[in-house]
């Protein structure tokens, strides 16, 4: 599978604004989907096909994963993906990347297999939460070395079934935790029963899409009691699986709209789904937008920006693209609920908070969130950490914000290797 991307220069100087902001954005699919389809389909008993797929890293190295997995996945044709998957062979060394969906939700399905699958990763996968998965793994009786270090990387052995069938862990860390265990429960000999122990629990509307992409796959699956799941075990078929638009990726594109003072419209957005993008809507809408949500897709369009007091635990890879929206606001904003983001690509409010500042803004850390009190900013280098949503947040910065610099915006093709083309084309440039 090809990823490519529009990008030019190390660092990038981020596009300043030249007017409001008057764009159509059509947006590639949901990774969140992408890799759930993907895997679902992998455990199918007939082929599948994934229909309008995210053609990224993060995806791509799902494909890989799957494929040394033993599944077969023929992507000749960009937009529908034709998976043969069935029996799970395990055994190999599967790179992960940076990629939460890959490296969570693989692991459980080696163990369906027979042999050593080893997983690893880039620099900082060690510093993605683990623990808890890999407890919840051997509490299903799989065998999993990760050098007591409960971390990546670590090695699944296989043993051709999964037979276990109880396990409670606090996905307080994260909720790929529990969509790791959910999406391959259907297999396991005996199901799942599965708990949260923890007094928080993070992505809801993630656990959602684990849940509604399970049952159209034809698994069973009872979520009636309140954190706890139970997956009755039994056959998948995924048949096929369309992809809606990631409406995550949306946000930073939406953004300008608010910065800008103009509108940008995205075609396809679902009128109802289960990604937190869904809740775009609203939030833009406390922060001052216009929205208009119909058959023909969303509409946003930017008035007074204002400061928000908002709880993103639901939607909190919105962060960063919220965050810089906030540090160009006409008012103060405090985000909360989202310690856990300090376990994603990167520790997002250190970096947050490191960065806005470093361009004159005041941002304050707090247990699960930031302080954010709008100051004129001024330009410089912003490095990302290898987090793509860093690299975005700095684009919105950018468009307000002159000789904003964004160190490695190739990160962007974790999920949206498309970045830089699409900003461009967006602010009525070429691609
Ligand atoms: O299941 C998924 O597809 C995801 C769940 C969330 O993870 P956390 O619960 O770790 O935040 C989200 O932030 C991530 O981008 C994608
Ligand atoms: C947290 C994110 O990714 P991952 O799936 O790697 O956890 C994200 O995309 O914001």
């Amino acid at each position: 599978m090809a990823v490519t991307t529009s990008v030019i220069t190390d660092p990038w100087p981020a596009p300043t604004a030249s007017g409001p902001v008057d764009a159509d954005v059509r947006l590639p699919g949901s990774k969140s989907a992408t890799n759930r389809a993907l895997l679902l389909a992998a455990l199918s008993e007939r082929p599948a096909v994934v229909s309008g797929p995210m053609r990224a890293r993060d995806s791509a190295l799902m494909v890989g994963g799957l494929r040394t997995l033993g599944v077969e996945i023929d992507d000749s044709d960009a937009q529908a993906w034709r998976v043969t998957g069935g029996a799970v062979t395990g055994g190999g060394r599967i790179d992960v990347g940076l990629a939460g969906t890959v490296m969570r939700f693989l692991p459980p399905v080696a163990a369906l297999g027979t042999g050593p699958t080893r997983f690893f990763g880039d620099k900082g996968v060690e510093k993605r939460p683990m623990g808890m998965l890999i407890d919840g793994l051997r509490q299903l009786g799989i065998e999993v070395d990760d050098g007591c270090l409960g971390a990546l990387p670590l090695t699944v052995t296989g043993r051709g079934a999964v037979t276990g069938r109880e396990v409670s862990i606090d996905a307080s860390d994260s909720s790929q935790f529990l969509s790791a265990l959910l999406l391959a429960a259907p297999r396991f000999a005996n199901g799942l029963v599965l708990r949260h122990t923890g007094e928080i629990l993070p992505s809801a509307p993630h656990l959602a899409m684990t849940v509604q992409m399970l049952r159209a796959a034809g698994a069973q699956v009872d979520d009636s009691q309140p954190n706890t799941w139970e997956v009755a075990p039994g056959p998948l078929t995924a048949g096929s699986i369309g992809i809606e638009p990631d409406l995550s990726n949306a946000a930073p594109f939406l953004a300008a709209a608010l910065v800008t003072g103009g509108t940008v419209r995205v075609p396809a957005w679902p009128l109802e789904s289960t990604q937190p993008g869904a809740e775009l809507p609203a939030l833009l809408t406390a922060m001052g937008a216009t929205v208009t949500l119909n058959a023909n897709g969303l509409a946003v369009t930017g008035g007074r920006l204002r400061g928000i007091d908002a709880d993103l635990r639901d939607v909190s890879e919105l962060t960063p693209a919220i965050a810089a929206l906030a540090a160009l606001a006409d008012g103060p904003s405090t985000l909360r609920g989202v310690a856990h983001i300090r376990g994603h690509e990167t520790d997002r409010l250190a970096a947050l908070r490191t960065e806005i500042n470093a361009l004159g803004g005041d941002v304050k850390e707090t247990a699960d969130g930031l302080v954010i009190n709008p100051k004129p900013l001024h330009g410089g280098v912003f490095s990302t950490y290898a987090d793509h949503r860093m690299a975005t947040a700095a684009a919105v910065l950018g468009l307000a914000v002159e000789g904003v610099l964004i160190e490695n915006v190739a990160t962007t093709s974790k999920t949206l290797p498309e970045f830089t083309g699409l900003w461009t084309a967006m602010l009525g440039g070429g691609s």
